[in-house]
């Protein structure tokens, strides 16, 4: 194959948009255009004014700004830019099933095969078509069935290009991974092509970095990587509890084991549980796998990380009920933050969420404030779980853009998101405006409670046992 020189995207989302973003701005000689059926995030992909993106990432709308209109275009023709491509990268969304065989664990390829069959009807020349998106393994195989039987008898050649960036830190991820990995055929076309790839990230990352397998093995890997980065998660989170219960601090504790290089420091900070798009859909999507094949220890194993994960958002919504003398009934809780993590706007499966609908159970009024996620959002969050009426999480929940004002009269802060600018508020002031006792649930050990007790706060970090004074 000829060097590459177009390139397309099908999905303009929380991957293709950054992925294709840093790509475009590091190879100034390739053509990148990102497509998308919803026309909505499209436009705001194209907004003059670049801060409008539809992803908040920092540094992202730097990278799209420097791109944008030279070698990078966003657009609804999706037909158009698959057919002028000579590679497509496949990032549309693959959730968790909600329907029929697999439902509540397998991943839905629907949108997968709709791509596959799009890819096959429009092209008229050899392409090689790369998997982005987080998919099961062996699914290469059934996109090759698809792409082969109802195509025009052109080639394809299919890679596995899983992506390894974690929202918030996107921007760095991509610019120095640790490592990406390219999975294909070990034939002579499907050497080619993986090389066509390797040369694409050899633009910027260096070439020890740039790893490639056979399919298979790149597409276990990346359900994989998902599945230990959770696991240690959960892992610190079962010992909070151990911790509160025995005068043990979480935080001394994962220094202590994360300072042996063997265990490592990261991804052993205690939470009110792990969120976001990716760990629950792509361990359940293990656990399936593991299941279909009938390894049911295997399955078993793998699951409890999500088993503890639960029991951890419940637990903590538990623990301010209790403490607020068993009945949150008519009180107002304000949530400080309501992302999956800090440095997103994204919410998909975020914490806050589950507890807050704990929460809206006992009759609590909810007043939230995250500096990224807007009202409408957070309400959709809720009606998402279908656990009462629209209008009954509307008379429940607040959302306020002004982080004084949700804690003005309310009963209890609760920390749901580690987002920085916390820590800077002016705490005396937010004393003064709370009901007393003023508690405060710090479900991210964000907050310096030594602090906050000197001003006449009650504090419960997550994982400490200091209990309330
Ligand atoms: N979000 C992350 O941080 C992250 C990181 C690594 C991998 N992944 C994986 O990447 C994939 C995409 O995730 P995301 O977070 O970007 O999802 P997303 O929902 O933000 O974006 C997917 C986009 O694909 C579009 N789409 C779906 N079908 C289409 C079609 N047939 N034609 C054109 N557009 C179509 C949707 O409209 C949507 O805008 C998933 O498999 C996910 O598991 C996500
Ligand atoms: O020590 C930790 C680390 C993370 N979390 C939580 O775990 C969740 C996931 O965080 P993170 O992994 O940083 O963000 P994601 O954007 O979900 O990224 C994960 O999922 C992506 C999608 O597959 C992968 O590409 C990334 O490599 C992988 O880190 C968030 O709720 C975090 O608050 C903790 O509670 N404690």
């Amino acid at each position: 194959m000829e060097n590459i020189t177009k390139i397309c995207c099908i999905g303009a989302g929380y991957v293709g948009g950054p992925t294709m973003a840093m790509i475009a701005k590091k190879c100034p000689h390739i053509q990148v255009t990102v497509v998308d059926l919803n026309e909505a995030r499209i436009k705001a992909w194209n907004d003059e004014d670049v801060n409008n993106i539809p992803v908040y990432e920092p540094g992202l709308s730097d990278v799209v700004a420097e791109a944008r209109g030279r070698n990078l275009f966003f657009s609804t023709e999706v037909d158009k830019a698959i057919d002028e491509a000579q590679m497509i990268f496949i990032s549309v969304n693959t959730p968790t099933k909600t329907y029929g065989a697999g439902k509540g664990q397998a991943a839905d390829l629907k949108w997968i095969e709709l791509c596959a069959r799009q890819i096959a009807n429009i092209s008229k020349d050899n392409k090689i078509i790369v998997e982005k998106s987080t998919l099961p393994v062996r699914t290469a195989s059934a996109i090759k069935d698809i792409l082969t039987h109802t195509g025009n008898g052109v080639q394809f050649q299919i890679l596995s290009n899983p992506e390894f960036l974690a929202e918030g830190t996107a921007v760095e991820d991509l610019d120095a991974p640790d490592r990406v990995l390219i999975g294909g055929d070990n034939t002579p076309e499907g050497k080619v092509a993986v090389q066509a790839l390797v040369d694409i990230y050899a633009n910027w990352v260096p070439k020890e970095r740039i790893l490639t397998t056979n399919v298979w093995s790149s597409e276990l890997s990346k359900l994989t990587a998902n599945a230990f980065l959770a696991q240690r998660v959960s892992s610190i989170n079962s010992l909070t509890e151990i911790c509160e219960q025995t005068e043990a601090d979480i935080n001394e504790v994962a220094k202590a084991i994360g300072t042996d290089s063997r265990i490592g420091p990261k991804f052993l900070k205690a939470s009110v549980g792990f969120g976001g798009s990716c760990f629950q859909k792509d361990i359940l999507n293990l656990v399936y796998i593991a299941r279909s094949y009938g390894l049911q220890e295997v399955a078993d194993y793998w699951e409890q990380v999500i088993i503890m994960n639960d029991h951890q958002k419940r637990r903590f919504a538990n623990q301010i009920i209790k403490n607020l003398y068993n009945t949150v009934n008519g009180k107002k809780i304000a949530f400080f933050g309501w992302a999956f993590k800090k440095d997103t706007n994204d919410t998909r499966e975020s914490a806050a969420i589950y507890v807050a609908d704990h929460l809206l159970n006992e009759q609590a009024h909810i007043s939230v404030y995250d500096p990224k996620v807007p009202e409408n959002q957070v309400y959709a969050d809720l009606d998402y779980l279908n656990t009462r009426e629209a209008e009954e999480n509307k008379a429940g929940v607040q959302v306020i853009t002004d982080p004084y004002e949700a804690c003005k009269g309310s009963h209890a802060i609760a920390v749901l998101t580690e987002w920085d600018e916390f820590k800077g508020y002016d705490w005396q002031r937010i004393y003064d405006n709370m009901l007393k006792p003023a508690k405060i649930f710090d479900g991210r050990n964000l907050l310096d409670a030594d602090k906050l007790r000197a001003i006449g706060f009650q504090v419960r970090s997550i994982g400490t046992n200091v209990l309330d004074k």
